[in-house]
């Protein structure tokens, strides 16, 4: 580990316990707080997640002012279920609706980031089970407490949870097989987060508008190389939220989120000179077939396009659409 990296793991990293709700609504002011979160056929999770953020900290504590769920395309009961449990819903085609619409997980932060209203916003999945509101007001206390923190990633154990077995420490695996040895390899000062695929974090808006978003599940790598290039590492921080239980997919599904995060970081990779080959975005996998295919082949090859687009950085997009006086 880098010696820089070994100091700002120690002068950066926090626990949740240590962030006090009352100390950090005096320390807000009259700045607004939303949280986001980006949602697709989550019907199962939203509505507790959603009441249990309001509850705690809208009503009773007033800490954060806006809880905006970013229904994506979903097939299920999601949006309704996220309005009547109190957020407020915006569908991620409706957001900037002139743009043609674009599909994955970081459309629907960037969207999200256009539609909600915070100076400060934090994001969190809507897949969790168990949330608290500790998993909030962490990602917010080191925003809070010190100017010069414009950037906050959660981090927890992820246990990997099966039909009545429990790994404690065994999810979290594309981060291990993927995101950290290509962070290592790539960018050694990022070494030190210890989830950097975390889909929890907390940002000053102005950072959030002025880096680009990948539109797919590269959006977190893509952020933590785009925060790091833009305010540099001491005003990046980690907080440790506790353990993060999460529904899992399968391992073809997390084959697909892995070439969609290695195409963000080959994005970065050719923008910092370190790349000059063009990116294939063509992932082909094999399946087990129901009958075998020609040539007693074993196996059924699928094959998807895990292209992601870029969206530029928000502030150019709204100076692009704001009227000349
Ligand atoms: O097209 C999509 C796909 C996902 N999501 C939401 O994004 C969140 C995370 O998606 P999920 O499929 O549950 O991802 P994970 O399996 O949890 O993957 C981990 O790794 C991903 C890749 O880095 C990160 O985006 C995730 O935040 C992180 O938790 C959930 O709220 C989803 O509903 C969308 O809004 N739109
Ligand atoms: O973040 C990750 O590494 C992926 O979402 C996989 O997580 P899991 O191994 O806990 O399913």
């Amino acid at each position: 580990m880098l010696p820089e990296v070994r100091q700002w793991l120690t002068r950066r990293t926090s626990r949740t316990e240590q962030w006090l709700v009352d100390r950090m609504v005096e320390r807000k002011g009259r700045r607004r707080i939303s949280v986001v979160l980006p949602a697709r056929d989550e019907a199962a999770t939203i509505g507790r997640i959603v009441t249990v953020v309001r509850e705690a900290l809208v009503e009773r504590t007033g800490l954060v002012d806006e809880v905006l769920v970013v229904d994506s395309c979903s097939r299920d009961a999601t949006a309704a279920i996220a309005a009547a449990a109190g957020a407020a819903v915006v569908g991620q085609d409706a957001v900037l609706a002139d743009l043609p619409p674009a599909r994955g997980k970081g459309e629907a932060l960037w969207k999200g980031l256009a539609a909600s209203t915070g100076d400060l916003v934090a994001a969190i999945d809507a897949d969790l089970r168990d949330v608290e509101p500790a998993f909030v007001t962490g990602l917010l206390g080191p925003l809070l407490a010190d100017p010069d923190v414009a950037f906050v990633k959660g981090f927890y154990h992820r246990p990997l949870i099966g039909d009545g077995t429990v790994d404690v420490d065994g999810g979290g695996r594309v981060s291990e097989l993927v995101a950290r040895p290509l962070l290592n390899l790539a960018w050694p000062r990022l070494a030190g987060f210890v989830q950097p695929l975390a889909g929890e974090f907390a940002a000053r808006r102005e950072l959030l508008e002025a880096i680009p978003f990948a539109t797919g599940y590269g959006v977190e790598l893509a952020m933590l190389v785009d925060v790091l290039d833009h305010v540099g590492l001491d005003a990046m921080a980690q907080v440790d939220l506790g353990v993060r239980i999460h529904r899992h997919h399968d391992l073809a599904a997390l084959g697909r989120m892995s070439a969609q995060i290695q195409l963000a970081a080959a994005a970065r990779m050719a923008r910092e000179g370190a790349l000059t080959c063009v990116p294939a975005t063509s992932l082909v996998q094999f399946r087990r077939p129901s009958e075998p295919g020609p040539g007693g082949l074993d196996r059924e090859v699928v094959e998807t396009d895990v292209a992601v687009e870029e969206r530029p950085p928000l502030r150019e997009v709204l100076a692009a659409s704001r009227p000349v006086a």
